[in-house]
């Protein structure tokens, strides 16, 4: 926590006190970096048009001290900016201008309100510090042009409250709105996660984040491990782009990790990748589910060109029962097999066919359970069949119900214990009802655990059932 000096009159620079040990030094000049190219922006102290308030460290501190000493506080990630000429940027970046709407969260001091009411936007501010709901209302005031209400953003339902203001303030056409924010960084996921699949309402979101986290949902490679579920999530719904890194000293109190600013333009439902298409018709070939977005004809030829079979589960997106990773990855709305070749990318979907197949042509008695192992990364396959599962010998209790001329090189057994089925690469919103499903025809499902942040995988599931299904 940081004492705050009285500033009556404001002394150059706050001088040390006794009642005020801990206080920092005021900031030195603080600096916004971006790249490419690489700005390095001053501080500059800028008179704000609309409310004739100047923003910088010394107005931050006088702000603060109008609400009785306002402490800044580290669980709601209060700090302030103290840099002007970064409000700008952060609003020219989300290109705001005259009669834009704009929902802005955590307002602060209202530095930024500031900067957005200047560039003629409409601004609805989600504060959740009541005394800083309080301090913005007294600094611009709560006008037609802007609307303050104390609430926590991931608490805050945007259909109910921001729709109507939105069609309230864009005169009932069809106009999306911004949202501009220098974000608490402790929510930032979970705002990403609430806001960016509503592109029916927001066109573009501008963030000033923790960089580490910007260039995690901005540049994180499908290749490398730092490729997380988010990041599926991420270009699903928009299209991110980082913008400029912004160096910690232009904040107060200074946080111990630098900030930038992405952006995101979000994607309409129209745009996203068809991945609840391919689901709709789980057991259609993919060109039957997908012919509303091109031929068949055309589909056939994508994915052959990818070396990926017209299959009627969707291997793009469904199980990954491999050595080390999901069967099929995402390279710019592109799904490519894994590079590696030696992993059976086709492994799951052959035994989900095979499988398909044979449930659906006999009728069978006890119900049979579903199970696929997954190999060990450094275990060899010890000779296994053409699954590239290692072969195991069978409890003398589990026998073959189907010849393998039916099951296609796979021996159905009844099988009293309990395995575990890995799949990765759902999709992200796919839910625990749908695995149990999908892996229901193959018996009963005795329990789904949804995993998240596995290495490689959008998601892991856990099916266990009673029975197994080997290589032959
Ligand atoms: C990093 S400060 C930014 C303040 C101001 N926009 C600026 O640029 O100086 C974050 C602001 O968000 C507010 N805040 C924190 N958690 C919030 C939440 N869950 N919902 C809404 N506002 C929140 C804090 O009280 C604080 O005012």
């Amino acid at each position: 926590m940081v004492a705050l000096p009285s500033l009556s009159p404001p002394p150059p620079r706050p001088s040390p006190s006794p009642a005020t040990p801990r206080r920092r030094p005021p900031p030195p000049p603080p600096h916004a970096t971006s790249s490419p190219p690489r700005v390095r922006s001053r501080l500059a102290t800028v008179v704000s048009a609309a409310s004739g308030v100047t923003d910088g460290y010394h107005s931050t501190i006088r702000s603060l001290n109008s609400r009785g000493r306002h402490v800044p506080r580290k669980s709601l990630g209060q700090n302030y900016m103290l840099n002007s000429k970064v409000n700008e940027e952060l609003v020219a970046a989300a290109g705001v201008e005259e009669g834009d709407v704009v929902l802005e969260i955590g307002p602060g001091t209202g530095s930024l309100t500031a900067a957005l009411l200047d560039a003629g936007a409409t601004v609805f501010a989600v504060e959740k510090d009541k005394h800083m709901a309080t301090l913005v209302n007294d600094r611009l005031g709560s006008t037609e042009q802007l609307k303050i209400i104390e609430e926590d953003i991931t608490k805050f339902s945007v259909r109910s409250h921001f729709l109507p203001f939105l069609e309230e303030n864009s005169h009932h056409t069809r106009k999306y709105a911004k949202v501009v924010s220098n974000l608490p960084f402790n929510v930032s996921t979970e705002v990403v996660k609430l806001l960016l699949p509503m592109g029916d309402v927001f066109s573009v979101m501008v963030l000033l984040l923790q960089d580490e986290t910007a260039l995690r949902f901005a540049d994180a490679s499908i290749q490398t491990p730092e490729y997380r579920p988010i990041n599926v999530f991420v270009n699903f719904y928009s299209e991110p782009e980082y913008k400029f890194k912004v160096e910690r000293t232009n904040f107060f109190p200074q946080p111990k990790v630098d900030g930038a600013v992405i952006s995101f333009k979000l994607k309409n439902s129209g745009d996203y990748p068809p991945v609840n298409s391919a689901f709709n018709g789980k057991r259609k070939m993919l060109r039957k589910s997908l012919q509303h977005l091109c031929s068949s004809s055309e589909i056939e030829a994508a994915l052959a060109n990818i070396g990926l079979p017209v299959t009627p589960l969707a291997v793009l997106f469904l199980p990954s029962v491999t050595a080390g990773g999901p069967t099929s990855i995402q390279h710019q709305g592109k799904y490519l097999p894994p590079s590696n070749s030696s992993i059976p990318t086709l492994s799951t979907s052959s035994s989900i066919k095979t499988l398909t197949a044979a449930t659906d042509q006999s009728p069978l008695s006890p119900p049979l359970r579903f199970s696929i192992r997954r190999r060990r990364p450094n275990q060899s396959p010890r000779g296994g069949g053409d699954l590239g599962f290692p072969r195991r010998r069978l409890p003398p209790r589990c026998r073959p119900l189907l010849p393998s001329s039916i099951t296609g090189g796979l021996r159905r057994v009844a099988c009293p214990k309990m395995r575990p089925v890995f799949c990765g690469n759902l999709d992200y919103d796919a839910r625990q009802s749908e695995i149990e499903r999908l892996f229901s025809k193959y018996g009963r499902v005795e329990r789904v655990d949804m995993k998240s942040g596995y290495h490689g995988a959008s998601l892991l599931f856990l099916v266990d059932g009673l029975g197994s299904t080997f290589p032959a």
